[in-house]
This record gives structure tokens, sequence and C-alpha cells, in this order.
């Protein structure tokens, strides 16, 4: 497993560690004892989710005000472009974006702790996103950020509009948004 550092300090790109052999492959996809001592993060992951787009789709930018989430997220088939909005006021990257590749081909996984808006678009025909959270599901408390906010200008390389459920188009501009402290 190597952690690859990222433009927002506390973002980490993770590439597991793969063996090949004639039948296919192995990995570990989570390691608690390996995360802590290769990230330095000590965490309790409580919840795992699953979801399945297709191409162009794109969910996000959500988060918890309350109960906010840490997430360790891959892809299983397919690619996105994952992306991670820094909404910590007393971050020196407040309000930076930054969007990683995430493939069943590259196997990387993205670390963002509490405090991060996190959305993904579809690249592929089909994508399996798989993701661990630090804390549950609260919808009481989930926000959600435009994707296409002009103060973030996040490059999501999309030559169409995306699909978008009607709780996405209908999200808050980053202006108005609750961040956190
Ligand atoms: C997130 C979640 C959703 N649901 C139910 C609620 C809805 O009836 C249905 C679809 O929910 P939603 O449209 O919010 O799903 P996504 O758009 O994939 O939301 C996720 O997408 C972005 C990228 C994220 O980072 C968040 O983890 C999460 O907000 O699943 C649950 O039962 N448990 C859950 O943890």
């Amino acid at each position: 497993m190597r952690v690859l550092p990222t433009p927002i300090p506390d973002l980490l790109l993770i590439e597991p560690r793969l063996f090949g052999d004639d039948r296919g492959f192995f990995m570990e996809s989570f390691n608690e004892a390996r995360f802590a001592a290769l990230t330095g993060c000590d965490v309790r992951f409580v919840q795992d989710n699953h979801s399945r787009s297709s191409r162009h789709v794109l969910r996000g930018l959500h988060y918890q005000i309350r109960q906010p989430q840490g997430k360790l997220v891959r892809v299983v088939a397919g690619e996105v472009l994952d992306v991670a909005v820094d909404l910590r006021r007393s971050s020196p990257t407040f309000g930076r974006w930054a969007g990683f590749r995430l493939s069943a081909e590259n196997h990387r996984q993205l670390w963002l702790p509490p405090g991060f808006a996190h959305g993904f678009v579809v690249l592929s025909p089909s994508a399996d996103f798989l993701y661990k959270t630090t804390d549950y599901y609260a919808p009481e408390h989930e926000r959600t950020i435009r994707w296409d906010d002009p103060d973030l200008a996040i490059d999501w390389g999309l030559s169409v509009a995306p699909a978008l459920s009607g709780k996405d188009a209908a999200a808050a501009w980053f202006r108005d948004a609750e961040v956190f402290p």
C-alpha cells in the first residue's frame, strides 16, 4: 500500500499492493492497522456503501454538516472522476477542489477526512462505486452544493450535461453553503 500526496494535504490517494498471477490478482482493499500506520489516521468505519451509475451520471457534491463523514472511496468497475472540496473555513485550502481518476484498472482509493464535500462523475459506460464511512448516514444533516458552482469552478471534464438527481439539480451555491469551522 502506497500513500500519495495530493494538492490538499489531508486528502490522501492510496494505491493498494496488488498480487498478480496467472489467475488474476489479489489485494487487501482495506487493512485497519496498515491504513493507520501509513496515513496517521486512526479511524473506525461504520458503514459500507455501493452505488452503480451509468456514464455522465454525477452524484454530489454532498456532505453532512453534523455527523460529518470521513470517506474511503474506490471504484471496482468502470472509471470516475472523483472530486473533493475543502469546506473547512480554517483550512489554508478552504474552497479548493481536487479531482482524481479512480478506476477498476488503477485500483486507486481516495481518503477524504470529515470536512469535505464529495462527488463524482462517471466516465465509463457504467461504474460501481464502493466506499466506507466513519459515521452513519443522517439525511437530516445532509447538505448539497452545486456541481457547477462558479466559485468552485470544478473541471469535471464533461462535454455534455451530467445526469443529476432532483436533489443535486437543486443544490445550494457554495457562497450560501453551511461549512465547517
Ligand atoms: C448515501 C445514502 C443514501 N441512502 C438512500 C437514500 C436514498 O433513498 C437513496 C439514494 O440516495 P442519494 O441519492 O443521496 O445517493 P447518492 O447521490 O449516491 O449520495 C451519495 O453520493 C455522494 C457521492 C456521497 O459522497 C455521499 O456518500 C452520498 O450522498 O439511498 C441510504 O439509505 N444510505 C446512505 O448512506
